[in-house]
């Protein structure tokens, strides 16, 4: 899935590229102007080839007039770090233990190796990218993540304790508004700040619908590591609702990683006095070629989509 096809283009290939490329205009039409926050997620990152494909992607993006917002993930490669330094890592539904070594070496690959290398590969395709953490400009402010979960066997709901992992308080756009009016394209590791300074690790799907939300971003992108979701026979399901995912949860069809996804997604697209939520959140596949190119600008978009109410 991840070669690209290099063979010689024939006269129906172009003719067909230039139709691709025609049909794209109602799409641009459509997002001019518009945010467009996407979470790059650790494991799409993984091949580098991919990887410049995604940051020309981006930077035609901001070209054409609409503006992306990348938050990044790096749950594979904090888990490689942590390796080589010997400390033991788990997960309790998809998120991580975090105590004082784990979020040192989170806050060192996230704010450092992996931003500065989606900045890197940004600039190096034409944009104009600076990468920030959620400190900066107190871009993302965090408290401790409180979480129980009902014990199977007793039926007792006990407090989960998970160390140094944060959910977003509040956001403050106002370091982002300034980027959006410019030529930047921000670049946003999921650490955030709390009142007094302090260090948290937040996954980087919440940290992106948080920032999708308080931007009144239209869309959220969550690239991933599999097609979008899939029901129990591992059937893609192309379209959800809040019921449909909260059930699929409860019964165990949606597990790990892709919990935090579809509660950011179902939390994004809700409707509050506060923000006119997100239009639609898509879960997709960042392993194939230009995948956010086809999402935005095609009908061939694929994945999971789960829609507001202004969809
Ligand atoms: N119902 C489901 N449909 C799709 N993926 C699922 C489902 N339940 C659990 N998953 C797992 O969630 C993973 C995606 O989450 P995660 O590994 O955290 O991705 P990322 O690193 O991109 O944030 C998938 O690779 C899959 O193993
Ligand atoms: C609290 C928590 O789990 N934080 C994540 C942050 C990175 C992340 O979410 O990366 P992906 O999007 O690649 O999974 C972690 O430590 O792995």
């Amino acid at each position: 899935m991840t070669t690209l096809d290099k063979s010689p283009m024939t006269e129906e290939d172009y003719l067909s590229q230039a139709v691709t490329l025609s049909e794209a205009l109602p799409y641009m039409q459509r997002y001019a102007g518009e945010t467009v926050v996407i979470k790059y997620g650790g494991h799409a990152m993984g091949d580098p080839e991919l990887a410049k494909l995604f940051a020309k992607d981006i930077v035609l993006l901001k070209q054409v007039g609409i503006n992306p917002v990348v938050v990044h993930g790096g749950g594979p490669q904090i888990g490689n770090m942590l390796k080589r330094l010997e400390v033991e890592t788990n997960f309790i539904d998809g998120l991580r233990v975090t105590d004082q070594a784990t979020i040192d070496v989170a806050e060192m690959v996230l704010s450092g190796s992996i931003n500065k290398s989606i900045v890197a590969n940004i600039n190096a395709a034409g944009g104009f990218a600076v990468g920030l953490s959620g400190k900066d400009g107190s871009l993302i402010r965090a408290k401790k993540l409180h979480r129980t979960k009902k014990d199977p066997e007793s039926n007792i709901e006990k407090v989960l304790d998970l160390g140094f992992v944060g959910e977003p308080e509040f956001v403050t756009p106002h370091i982002l508004d300034t980027f959006l009016e410019s030529d930047i394209i921000p670049v946003v590791a999921p650490i955030g700040m709390g009142a007094n300074g302090e260090t948290f690790n937040i996954n980087a799907d919440t940290a992106a619908g948080a920032i999708a939300a308080a931007i009144d971003a239209k869309r959220l992108l969550m690239l991933t590591d599999i097609a979008g979701v899939m029901d129990g026979d591992k059937n893609l399901i192309q379209e959800m609702n809040a019921v449909e995912a909260r059930a699929m949860i409860a019964d165990g069809t949606i597990s790990g990683g892709m919990i935090p996804k579809i509660e950011t997604c179902l939390g994004a697209v809700e409707q509050t006095e506060e923000t006119p939520g997100v239009n639609a959140a898509v879960i997709m596949d960042g392993r194939v070629p230009h995948a956010v190119l086809l999402e935005i600008f095609t009908e061939h978009g694929a994945g999971t989509m789960i829609r507001g109410l202004n969809a």
